[in-house]
């Protein structure tokens, strides 16, 4: 697998606070890592950084060997960032086609358009674009709803359209910062569902925070710990998933 994100002694946060120090990951291209740690790691803050939403300090991001560190949060997403945040950011007053409409990209230039000049160390972009339509299939519940508002949305249904949002960007990397949280077990289930079909189906690579790690670790190939800033632990998903001992002292569990 070609190596689709590196980065290298990394430090950042807001301001003057630096929250994340010497931050060193690599994930090749089509693989899922999970991004784990208890509260206050830092696990926003890195998924935030590497949108271009923090003040970086220090070191360097690359996508598909284009630098993302000098380019600001817009021009990440044009590079290939798709970017789910915490609080979803869809936007409220359109309807969930106009909210999928909006943004929607054709595929990359790595698919042979000539667009984005500059980037030609992007590698080809997946067979099947994704467009509004293929959002609606992945997601019949939006399907449903396409004429309401985001208002008008659960907050499954939110998040939903929050990753479609990111999709039709036809993005490289999706990052998922907490997609699970707050949602009834049904949505959960039918997130997962949906989360294990781009990354693993479709070959999509793809970021996750989650606050609940086995059901994460289930569909990843990598992890990596946080603690107060700093990685602490990066190996395989299944390791962790196996020993789930190993994780109790960075996350705080108790047994
Ligand atoms: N906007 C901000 N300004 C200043 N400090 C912040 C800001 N957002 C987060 N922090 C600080 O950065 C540190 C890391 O927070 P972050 O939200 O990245 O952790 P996290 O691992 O995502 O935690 P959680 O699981 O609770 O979301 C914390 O000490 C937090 O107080």
């Amino acid at each position: 697998m070609p190596e689709l994100l590196r980065i290298e002694g990394l430090s950042a946060g807001y301001g003057q606070a630096v929250v994340l120090q010497d931050i060193a990951l690599t994930l090749p291209e089509g693989q899922t890592l999970a991004l784990l740690g208890r509260n206050g790691a830092g696990k926003t803050t890195l998924i935030d950084t590497l949108a271009g939403a923090t003040r970086q300090h220090a070191g360097t991001i690359h996508l598909g060997g284009v630098a993302l560190h000098p380019l600001p949060a817009h021009q990440r997403a044009a590079a290939g960032i798709g970017w789910v945040p915490q609080e979803r950011n869809i936007f409220a007053s359109l309807t969930v086609h106009e909210n999928l409409t909006a943004v929607a990209r054709p595929a990359r230039a790595s698919a042979g358009t000539g667009e984005a000049a500059g980037t030609d160390a992007i590698a080809p972009a997946r067979p099947r674009p994704w467009t509004p339509e293929r959002v609606y299939d992945m997601f019949p519940r939006l399907a449903e709803r396409k004429t309401h508002l985001g208002t008008q949305l659960s907050g499954g249904e939110q998040q939903m359209l929050a990753v479609g949002r990111a999709l039709v960007l036809n993005p490289r990397l999706l990052l998922l910062d907490e997609p699970l949280e707050g949602l009834a077990p049904i949505i959960v289930q039918e997130l997962l569902r949906a989360i294990r079909r781009i990354t693993r189906e479709e070959g999509l690579s793809a970021i996750i925070v989650e606050q609940h790690p086995q059901a994460i670790l289930a569909i990843s190939d990598h992890a990596a710990v946080l603690d107060r800033g700093r990685i602490v632990h990066t190996g395989s998903a299944a390791t962790l998933r196996q020993q789930p001992g190993l994780l109790d002292g960075w996350l705080g569990v108790t047994r």
